[in-house]
């Protein structure tokens, strides 16, 4: 039943798309756009064959490669036999069922959670599914966009439906003026910080305050990408000028009396004045620092200028626990300064923060600057066409100089899922969004930070606060 009172943003593409709905909730809704990688479509794919099913609206779908893929030269092929299989089991699969797909030589390949955007696939106002948990980041253009499992999405392909119960309302507002050196993913970090893990649980949390609407698109698909590492089904921000400016003339946008349409639409896609939020959080932006999380849960975030912390001073005992093995599997010891934390690795990638802005704000640290001895690191560009943006600004040439490595479009170091792993015991301050045991290869250690607070570790070889680092003497090449 839709409501009659003032309506959220989710309330309002809910009500849109509700194709259905039983006694008891669960409900049937229409789904726009479907995202498909290699990970979780193969099987998706193998029951559509034993049903002799079709692809309902195989225009509605759009497949790329990006897991599997090694990020180094691919012209010559894939060597390792199980990722040229599952790449090649995703482009038999597009060819049958005709489903536009983007390979891994294409310059429009790159991380499912970019490629969308930038291709203006991902829309306001629509419904986006992908067998994929970070499918929240479209979120960020107005959508209600989420994860789902590999049975759902082949229900998708099949029907273009979703069976789905409708979650709550969640209010994250983040007000306040955000300081120089801090960014959308300390500000997404210090959300989940805040209410941690399972803050988000049963919920969709829509983004909005001053410092949400001050972020450029980048920035707001970074801080939705994490919407479910704080325990939500999907995270929100409602459209504005920003957003329509950011998908204007992008190929798959609409153009002409369409896109005019689309925008008597997308304008009013806001929540009410009057809407009622079953849960709200507040955060200031003003007051936040760069952020690091210290353990192995996302929720274990730390000022730069601050300490590991000590499970002595803890009362519960469960908790206590429960930050002894975090440190134990981290190797730290309680009470070490942050900034004294000295690091193997660097990456500078994923869905999280792997597009132009995000590179940009690298160059700027890292430019004229070197790499610590200490440190290996490596950019991997969210995109080929971030890539090809990228190079065209010289931004490839700075990194290289500065003994970055620059590599080809993937979701790479994110999870130890290619040849980017890490080794065990290496340690990496790492621009993705899981930091789990295991998570970028067996025995790593993850560190989850801002792109500029891996950049100025990666130069200083430790953990150093941003805030306090000038820009790269040759910046002014980035600028
Ligand atoms: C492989 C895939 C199913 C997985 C996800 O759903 O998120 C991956 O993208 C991740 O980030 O862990
Ligand atoms: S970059 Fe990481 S988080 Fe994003 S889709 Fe790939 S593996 Fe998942």
């Amino acid at each position: 039943m839709a409501k009659t009172g003032g309506r959220t943003l989710y309330d309002k593409i809910w009500d849109d798309h509700l194709v259905d709905t039983q006694e008891d909730g669960t409900s049937l809704i229409y789904i726009d756009r479907h995202l498909i990688h290699e990970v979780t479509s193969p099987q998706a794919f193998e029951g559509l064959r034993i049903a002799g099913r079709k692809v309902r609206k195989p225009e509605n779908t759009l497949a790329v490669v990006d897991h599997n893929v090694p990020t180094t030269d691919r012209t010559e092929g894939i060597d390792d036999p199980e990722s040229a299989l599952q790449v090649k089991t995703l482009a038999d699969n597009c060819r049958d069922f005709g489903i536009d797909y983007f390979d891994e030589l294409d310059e429009r390949q790159g991380i499912v959670h970019i490629i969308g955007p930038e291709q203006g696939f991902t829309l306001p106002g629509t419904t986006i599914v992908c067998g994929d948990s970070h499918t929240s980041t479209h979120g960020a253009f107005g959508a209600l966009a989420h994860g789902i499992g590999t049975s759902e999405v082949e229900h998708v392909l099949a029907t273009q439906t979703l069976i789905q119960s409708k979650a709550k309302n969640m209010r994250v507002v983040v007000d306040g003026e955000i300081p120089p050196g801090v960014g959308a993913k300390d500000i997404i970090l210090g959300i989940i910080g805040e209410i941690g893990t399972a803050g988000g649980t049963g919920h969709v949390i829509e983004y909005s305050g001053e410092a949400i609407r001050a972020l450029s698109m980048e920035g707001r698909m970074t801080v939705c990408n994490m919407s479910i590492e704080a325990g939500a089904r999907a995270g929100m921000i409602a459209p504005d000028e920003r957003t329509f400016d950011y998908l204007k003339g992008r190929p798959r946008a609409p153009k002409g009396a369409a896109w005019e349409m689309a925008m008597q639409y997308w304008e009013t896609l806001y929540s009410d004045e009057d809407a009622e939020f079953d849960t709200e959080v507040r955060l200031d932006a003003a007051n936040l620092p760069p952020l690091v999380t210290w353990g192995t849960s996302p929720q274990d975030v730390v000022s730069v200028e601050g300490r590991v912390p000590d499970p002595n001073d803890l009362e519960d005992a469960g908790k206590a626990a429960a930050v002894r093995r975090a440190l134990d599997y981290m190797g730290l010891t309680p009470g070490t300064k942050i900034t004294d934390i000295k690091l193997d690795r660097v990456f500078i990638g994923s869905c999280t923060n792997a597009r132009i802005e995000d590179l940009r704000a690298v160059a700027k640290i890292v430019a004229g600057r070197h790499v610590n001895e200490n440190v290996q690191a490596m950019i991997v560009p969210g995109s080929g066409l971030v890539k090809a943006q990228a190079e065209a600004e010289g931004l490839d040439a700075i990194f290289k100089a500065a003994g970055f490595e620059w590599r080809e479009p993937g979701c790479s170091m994110c999870l130890a899922m290619n040849a980017d792993k890490l080794a065990p015991g290496e340690r990496c301050a790492s621009t993705s969004n899981r930091n789990f045991e295991g998570r970028q290869g067996f025995k790593g250690r993850t560190h989850l930070v801002s792109p500029t607070m891996a950049a100025a570790a990666a130069i200083a070889g430790h953990f150093v606060d941003v805030r306090e680092m000038t820009p790269g003497p040759q910046s002014i090449a980035a600028e």
